[in-house]
This record gives structure tokens, C-alpha cells and sequence, in this order.
């Protein structure tokens, strides 16, 4: 996945001599590209030759062959057919490789020797732009670290999805930085080749670690320099500072924008024009939702690694994947600002309203139905890369969201006083679908309604959009009647009625006969080509037409394809009011998907409380709920919630399958619900401050670390301790399980009081471990809770009930029944268990925690010993060497003796 040294690095020098013509522009193009695949286009293949083609050859499972000789050697050779490269360039992008696309752009005509080529683009995972590439819900998103050398190390990061407007920039200290690598979660790294080992080997440990950290590239360390980045922003920008988006002041950020932005110009074959905005993010900006927090809450893949049921796929119904991706971005980085939230959760409230037959997210859901993709067309148009059916794509998407501009359906009154302008309101939302002057009519008068797929096939730019064209255009529908005249007069002529004018692509034009008439043609009738059953000839008078309709044909293509080449530069003006329709396209589906969800599951509206509190009533979890309707009938228990600024922990406890894990995760489920802009599963929710879900859940192993499973639980929960705050929620599940009983005991029961007395943070703490419930009796702002169940006639009855107090019993051997273990073996369990209760319980100490936690340099230190206290007492100066020596000796065998 990693390449040693970046594409552009510099050209490496090459020995030509003795290579044949064509092997020499492919030794220089590929020199140019050391460490990229290079597709070199030849007719209707791209070729790769001597180690591409054997790498190839390997990720593709294509054909290795041989290319003749150059230079006395065989030329390795492997190719792939240009009409299906986009599914082998998906293949090898998911290997985390780069391609080079070479294609000829010379004149084969008039060219001595190889035809012309040049490397248009380069495709690698961090900058994919076309739609066949990329995926639908998801960005690919290139990411440039660099690195401060200071005292205390800083890094500086940017990033953007190219198909996107907005480059993001921050700056952090060095331990912020994983946490920043997770949100970010790049498709592609760019860091500067002699980086730092720690920076190395954090981005390496990533990748190895399989956690989601995508291809990595360096870059020549020149790449980094603040000023030449603070300059290519501005010429980006086209702006005089970077005052305007509060950008300034930060070299390390500016370094590596510098660096992106060349690797991105250098893939794509040209500077980026549609880049507009930029985004400074800060730390505290979103609430923190670490890996392991995305990954235990399924929030967007579940523990297996599939795509659905998660919280996301429960919330995306969105129409268009523009609304899907924007979904995904508001779920993955909650605003820890609450106004944004509460702006979101306002619109829900309007798209509530009804018009009499339907709501209004309906109304709008159903116009949304089928756009384009409106934001990935128009960064394709601003790269040169749009195809026409994209441009018609784009042209009825428009025409859509300028009646939806103009669309305030008639709604119940008082929804309609909250539909007027107003910051809260839609109409400044639906204002901004209004698309640019003249963009629709331009694309109209362009573009044939149903264009060919690609350019330069013809057939693209419609009738009366240029006159020249229209000429060219004639001379070929004149021709079919020309030919259909010819051939009657031949056939009169020559007496040969099966006499037939047809064209190839190879031969062009000729007139056939058939070999029994064949005696019979003119003397003018010159042989072109003699098959089994028939000859074909050509005349003066066909072949003089030949030139003239084999040359308008391709004055007229050359033609096509420079309109459209005018048409993308007429239209790259505007990207900037397209990607702010994109972007607006996007919000009101997302919207719409919220305000969908809440009516369709029943949820309800969070309010949020300045004073620290999270208090649910009738809480449910979402995607649980949603799993039991439709594989049982039974229903979903709700449970409340109620943690406040003195009521900060809960010890949960309960039989195995009673509900902990599902109900302290509904809880997280419902603070991020609501802090996204969410309405929530519960009947009335208030939330405080938060600034971060911290989990640790389950022990998968970690075997790709070679982590144990308790080294990483231990791990996991040292990570909480360190970063948790007073308005952090951390759910903690039976925290000591992967050691002895006695070890896992009392770490599980001091992490529970370092969180109560040290962290602060509202902590959801599930454990088997019984002492743990007379950890409330010490610690004032805990709770026991226990989900309820109930035993008859040796069965099991899970309630999923929440209820106060500490479990009775744990019901480990009724789960082991429910399992299907075999009945002697449960009978054996329960006669150990009998045996094991009567035993001493109270072996245990019941205070095991009532101790208060040891803080460095508090607290009484032991009483010194007698070693120690002679020790202390000594005058070592006064000792001569003999004595000291004595008393050496004294103090050994004083200390043998105890
Ligand atoms: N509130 C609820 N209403 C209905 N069913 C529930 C509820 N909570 C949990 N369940 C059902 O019980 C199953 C087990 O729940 P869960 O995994 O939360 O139990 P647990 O107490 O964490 O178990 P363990 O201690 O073994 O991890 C869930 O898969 C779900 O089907």
C-alpha cells in the first residue's frame, strides 16, 4: 500500500539506447511515474509492460504475455480492454494503488514513429473523482499531514474530498492526532518523505491495524512549506488573504495544504478551480466519538463489518446519495454548538407540518426523487471530466430544484408564519435551489436529449447549437441519398441487379458484386477487395465522394468534441452556484430522512439543558427495536434515563441477555441522535453539555496487534481515564472480565471509583461482579440499577426492565439452560453452585473499595521501618570507612533477621 517514493518525486534517469521507438516514449513517460502503475493506451487496450504487467498481472489475475524484444530483452506485457478499465482501476484502487493513465493525443495521420502520448490523470485512493469509482455514501477523502518541528511537536492537517468544494484545515498537538486520523478517516495520506519515526510509525501502526486509514504516499518534504501553501490557497481562492475564512495565522495547516493541493493538481492533470471555502476546524468543534465508540455503537458498520443493521442504515432513507452522504457526515461529527442542532431539529419540526394530503418532507422527498448527483457532476465539470449524460443529468436535476425554489406549498397556518425567511425557517433553504441564470438553457441548446455515452462517439451537441456543425452534419445526411442514387444508377448501368454500395470501417466505401457477375462491371471499376463469394470495387466517382463524406465525418467529430470542450469552460464559472445548489439539494433530503424517521418510528423532539443532565424518559433503542418488530412480536421494552449533576453513575447489574449492554447503548444512541439534530426513540429527552461518548465494550481479540484480550481492555479503559471529562458519557461493560476473578475484581471496582471521584463523567457501568453494587453505598453520586428478570419453574423470564437497586441473583446457569447445554452438565453446575454458596461467601471483604483511592503525594505515607529509621538516624560523615563498613554489614543482617 505504500509507495517509497511519491509519483512526482522527480523523473528518474533511463538508458534508451537500444530500445525500440515506442519503448522509449513508454521508458520516459513511465520514469516520470516510477511508483505508479502506468496504463499506456495502445488502440483498444491499455498495455503495462516489464514489473507493472507482472504486478498486474498478480492483483488482477490477468494475462502475463511477451511484446517482442527491446534492447535484446522480452518485454514483459499485461493489458486490459479500455472500455471496462474503470472496474479494473476499482480493483486496484481498493488495493490502495495509483494508476497513470497514458493516452495517445497525437494525430496517428500525421505522426512519424509513435503517436503522442501523455499521461492525462492519475487515479489514486484519496482523489477519485469518477462516479464508477467512487462510492455512493461515502467521500473519498485526500489528507496531507505535516509535521512542526518545535520543542513540543504540532502537526498541521488538510483535507478535502475532490469531489467537494471545502478544504479543511486544523492544527494539534501530537497526542490529538489519532483522534483526528479517526474522524477524518482519509481514503489517502499524504505526509512528507523523512517524517518524523513517531509520525511514521503511528500512520503505519494505522494501516497495519486495519482501522480504516487507506493508502499511504509521500511526498517530497519541499511540498511542505507554509508560505508556498498560504500562496497556492490564495491563488485557489482567487483571494487577496485567508482573513476571510479566519484561515490565517496557521503555518502548520497552510503547509500541508500546499502539499495537497500540488498532489491533487499533479493527479488530476490540472489546478483545482472548484475549491471555494475553507473550513477551519478546532478540537472542540464536535463532540468525540472515538473508534471504538463508531465501531461498539455500530453507528455506520456493525461488529461484523457489514453495512447493515446500523444506526445509519436505520436512518438513511434519503433519496439522493448527496443527502445520504451529508447524513453520514452529521452522524459521524456532531456540533458539540447546540444551535446547530437545534436549526436542524426546527426544520424537522416544519416538515412535519401537513398540507392536507401530506407532510411536507413527503411532498419534498417526492420531488427530490431521481436528481443527480449534483455536487460530484459539477466538480467532474471543474476537472474537465464531466461526460454529456451527466450534463443532461445535471440540466433536469436543475429544472427540479427551480420549482422546488419556488414551491412553499399551502400548509396549515401557523406552519406557514415559520415557512417565511427567517433564519429558522425553510425558505432561505428552498431560496438557495434556485439554480444560475441561464445554466438550464445553455445545457438545453447544447446537449441532444440522449447523448452518446462518451464525446468523442458523436452524436452529442444538438442540432442548431453551432451552424459549422449543422454544415458538416449535412454532407453526411446528404450522402445516404448520394449512395441509394448511385446504386440505382450502377445497378441501370452495368445491368447487375444485386449490384450493392456499402461501407466498413475498414475498406470505407465500395461497390460488391457478386463473383457469377463479377465479368460484367466497367472498365473504371477498380478491384478493392476480392472475398469467397463476391468482389468489391471502388470508382473515381465513389471514391472522390469517399473523401468528402469521410472528412466532414471527422471535421464534424474534431467539431463535437471542441463545442463540448466550451460548453465545460462556459460552465465552469458557475460550479461554485452549482455546488451551493448540491449543497442545499443535500441538506433538505437529509432533513427530510429526519423528519421521515421521527414520524414513521415515533420519536421525539430532544431538548437541550445548559445544567450537566441526561434525562430520558421511555428511552428505546433504535436499531434493536427495529430488529425484534421484525423478527418476534414482542415489543421493545423502554427504559428511562435520569443522570444529573449529583446522580452521575449507575451500576447496572443483571442476568446475562437481561438488556445492560442494549440499554447503555440506547442511552449513547439517544445523546447522539439528539446532539447530530436528531429527533430521538424515547417520549421526552434533555440533554446537557457533552463532549464526548467514550465506550469500551466486549474484547474481540486483536490478534493483528498481538494485543491479549485483556491487555486491550485494559488498554481501551486506560484511554477513557485519560481523555473523559465531567460532561463526557462513558459506557463501561464488564470491565475485568479477561483476568482472574480477584485481579478483575478489584481493577473493575477502582476504574468504577476513578470514574466516580477523579473522571466525573456520567459513567453507565455494567458488571457481573456483585461487590460492585456496595460500591454505591461509598461513592454519593452512584447508583445500583439492574435489569429485572423472574425465575418460574426453573425458567428464565427476561423483562428488560430497568429498576433501582442491585440484582438478586445472576441466572448464569438458567442462560447456560436457554443455551441448550445438556442437562447433565447443568445439574452438575447447579449442585457446584450450592456447594459454593454455602461456603464462606463472606470470604470476600465486603468493604473492597470502601478504601479511598491513593493520590500521589496525599494521603498518610507508611510508618518508616527499623532499617529505615537507622538508616535515617546515620551520620555518614562522621563514620570512618571501617565503621561505615561494620554498619553496612549490621543493617544486612538486621534486615536477613525480619
Ligand atoms: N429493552 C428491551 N426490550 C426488549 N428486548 C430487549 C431489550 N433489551 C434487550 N433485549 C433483548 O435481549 C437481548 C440481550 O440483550 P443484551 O445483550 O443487552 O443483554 P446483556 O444483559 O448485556 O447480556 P450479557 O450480560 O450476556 O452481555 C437483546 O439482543 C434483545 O433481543
Amino acid at each position: 500500500m505504500t509507495r517509497k517514493t511519491s509519483a512526482h518525486q522527480g523523473i528518474a534517469e533511463v538508458d534508451l539506447s537500444g530500445h525500440t521507438p515506442m519503448m522509449q516514449q513508454y521508458l520516459q513517460l513511465k520514469s516520470q511515474h516510477p511508483d505508479t502503475l502506468l496504463f499506456y493506451r495502445m488502440g483498444d487496450f491499455y498495455e503495462l509492460f516489464y514489473e507493472d504487467a507482472q504486478k498486474a498481472a498478480r492483483l488482477l489475475n490477468i494475462t502475463l504475455t511477451q511484446r517482442g524484444q527491446s534492447a535484446g530483452q522480452p518485454i514483459p506485457m499485461a493489458g486490459v480492454p479500455f472500455h471496462s478499465v474503470e472496474t479494473y482501476l476499482a480493483r486496484l484502487i481498493k488495493l490502495g494503488e495509483s494508476v497513470a493513465i497514458c493516452e495517445q493525443v497525437g494525430d496517428p495521420a500525421a505522426s512519424k514513429g509513435p503517436v503522442e502520448r501523455k499521461v492525462v490523470r492519475v487515479v489514486t485512493p484519496g482523489t477519485l473523482t469518477d462516479a464508477a469509482l467512487l462510492q455512493d455514501k461515502q467521500e473519498a477523502v485526500l489528507l496531507a499531514i505535516a509535521e512542526g518541528r518545535g520543542r513540543k511537536v504540532r502537526y498541521g492537517l488538510a483535507w478535502m474530498s475532490l469531489t467537494q468544494a471545502t478544504l479543511h484545515l486544523a492544527e494539534c498537538e501530537a497526542d490529538a492526532l489519532p483522534g483526528w486520523l479517526e474522524r477524518i478517516a482519509p481514503s489517502e495520506t499524504l505526509f512528507g518523505a523523512g517524517a518524523s519515526e513517531t509520525l511514521e510509525t503511528l500512520l503505519r501502526t494505522r494501516q497495519q491495524s486495519g482501522a480504516a486509514a487507506g493508502a499511504l504516499t509521500p511526498v517530497p518534504a519541499w511540498q511542505f512549506d507554509a508560505q508556498l501553501g498560504r500562496n497556492k490557497l490564495m491563488d485557489t481562492l482567487q483571494a487577496a488573504s485567508l482573513q476571510a475564512w479566519s484561515a490565517e495565522a496557521l503555518p502548520l495547516a497552510h503547509a500541508a495544504s500546499g502539499a495537497l493541493l500540488h498532489y491533487a493538481a499533479h493527479t488530476q492533470g490540472r489546478e483545482l478551480q472548484h475549491l471555494q471555502r475553507l473550513v477551519v476546524e478546532r478540537e472542540g468543534d464536535v463532540i468525540a466519538l472515538p473508534a471504538t465508540s463508531r465501531r461498539n455503537l455500530e453507528l455506520v458498520q456493525t461488529l461484523r463489518g457489514e453495512a447493515s443493521p446500523t444506526l445509519f442504515s436505520l436512518l438513511d432513507t434519503c433519496v439522493t446519495s448527496m443527502g445520504s452522504r451529508l447524513l453520514r457526515h452529521w452522524l459521524l461529527n456532531p456540533p458539540r454548538d447546540r444551535q446547530i442542532a437545534s436549526a436542524r431539529l426546527t426544520h424537522i419540526a416544519l416538515l412535519h407540518a401537513h398540507d392536507g394530503a401530506q407532510a411536507l418532507w413527503q411532498h419534498y422527498r417526492h420531488q427530490l426523487q431521481g436528481v443527480a448527483d449534483v455536487e460530484r457532476i459539477a466538480a467532474r465539470i471543474a476537472l474537465d471530466q464531466a461526460r454529456p449524460r451527466e450534463l443532461v443529468a445535471l440540466k433536469h436535476t436543475l429544472q427540479r430544484a427551480a420549482s422546488l425554489a419556488k414551491q412553499l406549498p399551502a400548509t396549515a397556518p401557523q406552519s406557514t408564519a415559520l415557512l417565511q425567511d427567517g433564519p429558522q425557517g425553510l425558505a432561505p433553504l428552498l431560496a438557495s435551489l434556485t439554480p444560475p441564470d441561464g445554466v438550464i438553457d445553455l445545457l438545453d441548446a447544447a446537449i441532444v436529449p440522449e447523448p452518446a455515452v462518451l464525446v468523442r462517439d458523436g452524436g452529442v451537441i444538438a442540432t442548431g447549437f453551432d451552424a459549422e456543425l449543422d454544415e458538416l452534419r449535412a454532407i453526411q445526411t446528404n450522402a445516404d441519398d448520394f449512395l441509394l442514387e448511385l446504386e440505382a444508377r450502377e445497378r441501370a448501368r452495368t445491368g447487375i441487379a444485386n449490384l450493392k454500395v456499402q461501407y466498413n470501417r475498414v475498406h470505407g466505401f465500395y461497390i460488391e458484386v457478386t463473383q457469377g457477375q463479377a465479368d460484367k462491371v466497367p472498365a473504371e471499376y477498380k478491384r478493392r477487395q476480392t472475398l469467397k463469394n463476391a468482389e468489391r470495387f471502388i470508382t473515381p466517382e465513389l471514391k472522390n465522394f469517399e473523401d468528402k463524406a469521410l472528412s466532414a465525418q471527422e471535421r464534424a467529430l474534431a467539431r463535437e468534441k471542441w463545442l463540448y470542450q466550451q460548453l465545460l469552460a462556459q460552465l465552469q464559472p458557475r460550479v461554485a452556484e452549482l455546488m451551493q445548489i448540491a449543497a442545499a439539494l443535500a441538506e433538505l433530503d437529509a432533513l427530510c430522512a429526519l423528519a421521515e424517521r421521527a414520524e414513521t418510528l415515533g420519536w421525539c423532539r430532544p431538548e437541550f439543558a445548559i445544567e450537566p443532565c441526561i434525562d430520558i424518559e421511555r428511552g428505546r433503542h433504535p436499531v434493536v427495536e427495529m430488529r425484534l418488530a421484525e423478527t418476534t412480536q414482542s415489543p421493545f421494552i423502554a427504559n428511562d434515563t435520569a443522570l444529573a449533576g449529583k446522580r452521575r453513575m449507575q451500576i447496572i447489574t443483571g442476568p446475562n441477555m437481561g438488556g445492560k449492554s442494549t440499554y447503555m447503548r440506547q442511552v449513547a444512541l439517544i445523546v447522539l441522535l439528539a446532539s447530530m439534530g436528531s429527533y430521538v426513540p424515547a417520549s421526552r429527552c434533555r440533554i446537557g453539555p457533552i463532549d464526548a461518548i467514550h465506550t469500551r465494550i466486549g474484547a474481540a481479540d486483536d490478534l493483528a496487534n498481538a494485543q491479549s484480550t485483556f491487555m486491550l481492555e485494559m488498554t481501551e479503559a486506560a484511554q477513557i481515564l485519560h481523555s473523559a471529562t465531567p460532561h463526557s458519557l462513558v459506557l463501561m461493560d464488564e470491565i475485568g472480565r479477561g483476568t482472574s476473578t480477584f485481579d478483575g475484581l478489584a481493577l473493575a471496582g477502582s476504574i468504577a471509583t476513578y470514574l466516580h471521584d477523579k473522571t466525573q463523567a456520567f459513567t453507565l457501568f455494567a458488571t457481573h461482579y456483585f461487590e460492585l453494587t456496595q460500591l454505591p453505598a461509598q461513592l454519593p453520586h452512584a447508583v445500583n440499577m439492574h435489569v429485572a428478570a423472574v425465575e418460574s419453574a426453573n425458567r428464565i423470564v427476561f423483562l428488560h426492565e430497568l429498576q433501582p437497586g442491585p440484582a438478586s441473583r445472576s441466572y448464569g446457569i438458567q442462560v447456560a439452560k436457554l443455551a441448550g447445554m445438556p442437562a447433565a452438565l447443568i445439574q452438575h453446575a447447579r449442585a457446584t453452585l450450592e456447594r459454593l454458596e454455602q461456603q464462606d461467601a463472606t470470604q470476600l471483604q465486603p468493604d473492597l473499595f470502601s478504601a479511598p483511592l491513593p493520590t500521589a503525594g496525599t494521603g498518610e505515607p507508611p510508618a518508616p521501618s527499623a532499617i529505615e529509621r537507622a538508616l535515617a538516624e546515620l551520620d555518614v560523615d562522621s563514620l570512618s570507612p571501617r565503621e561505615a563498613l561494620q554498619t553496612l554489614y549490621a543493617l544486612k543482617d538486621q534486615l536477613n533477621a525480619d
